[in-house]
């Protein structure tokens, strides 16, 4: 199976993905000097139910945070996209040191985390159903700096000890998705795909200029390498 080791990371997914090719891949390194102001595109609006909070799990390549996303209770609208998306969960991607693991760079700039909240477009009639729309996915991405400890990532952390293998899953109710976003809700967007498998170019990326604080020792946060375990910071997990 794919995965982020020498024999099965992203060098080598284009043998079996063949979307690995195609003409908008992500990720992308972020040159700030190229961006151009886009007057017509107006605010984000994103509105978070704690309600729809479900679990989280251990997908063998990350952990998620999985919503109840049946009803336009916790959305996505404004910016770039048109009509609404609903959130259906949030993952994050690490590397094995506080030097890089993101997977947007800035400029050239790592950063050690990325958080990507998924919200699929309500068009369709599921995420499933979205996932392979040009105009399915709108994945809003934010930086993660080593710097103060965050208390508000902490109550995800304290339940990565529930879901240490991969497949576990634990009841993770009542989380406001929204006290993990920064203050200011200024992006660049681009029109990219999956960063994993199937790479399915689907994904409308909204990508925040400010970043979240997050401490090493946080960072540091033991999800250990088990078999088919999502691998721990002692464990490469990207770069
Ligand atoms: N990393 S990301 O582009 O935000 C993203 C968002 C939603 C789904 C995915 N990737 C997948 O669901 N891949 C299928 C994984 C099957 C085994 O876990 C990636
Ligand atoms: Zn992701």
């Amino acid at each position: 199976a794919w995965g982020y080791g020498p024999t099965n990371g992203p060098d080598t997914w284009a043998e079996r993905f063949p979307n690995a090719k195609g003409p908008r891949q992500s990720p992308i390194n972020i040159v700030t000097k190229e961006a151009h102001f886009d007057p017509s595109l107006k605010p984000l609006q994103i509105k978070y139910d704690p309600y729809n909070s479900r679990d989280i799990l251990n997908n063998g390549q990350s952990f998620q945070v999985d919503f109840v996303d049946d009803t336009d209770s916790s959305t996505l609208t404004g910016g770039p996209i048109c009509g609404t998306y609903r959130l259906n969960q949030f993952h994050f991607h690490w590397g094995a040191s506080d030097d890089r693991g993101s997977e947007h760079n800035v400029d050239g700039a790592q950063f050690p985390c990325e958080l990507h909240l998924v919200h699929w477009n309500t068009k369709y009639s599921s995420f499933g159903e979205a996932a392979d729309k040009d105009d399915g996915l709108a994945v809003i991405g934010v930086f993660l700096k080593i710097g103060a400890p965050n208390p508000q990532l902490q109550k995800v952390l304290d339940a990565l000890d529930f879901v240490k293998m991969k497949g576990k899953q634990t009841a993770f109710s009542n989380f406001d998705a929204k006290i993990l976003l920064p203050h200011s809700m200024d992006y660049w967007t681009y029109e990219g795909s999956l960063t994993t498998p199937p790479l399915l170019e689907s994904v409308t990326w909204i990508v925040l200029r400010e970043g979240i604080s997050v401490s090493s020792v946080q960072m540091g946060v033991e999800v250990p390498q088990q078999k088919n375990g999502v691998p721990g910071r002692g464990t490469i997990q990207h770069q």
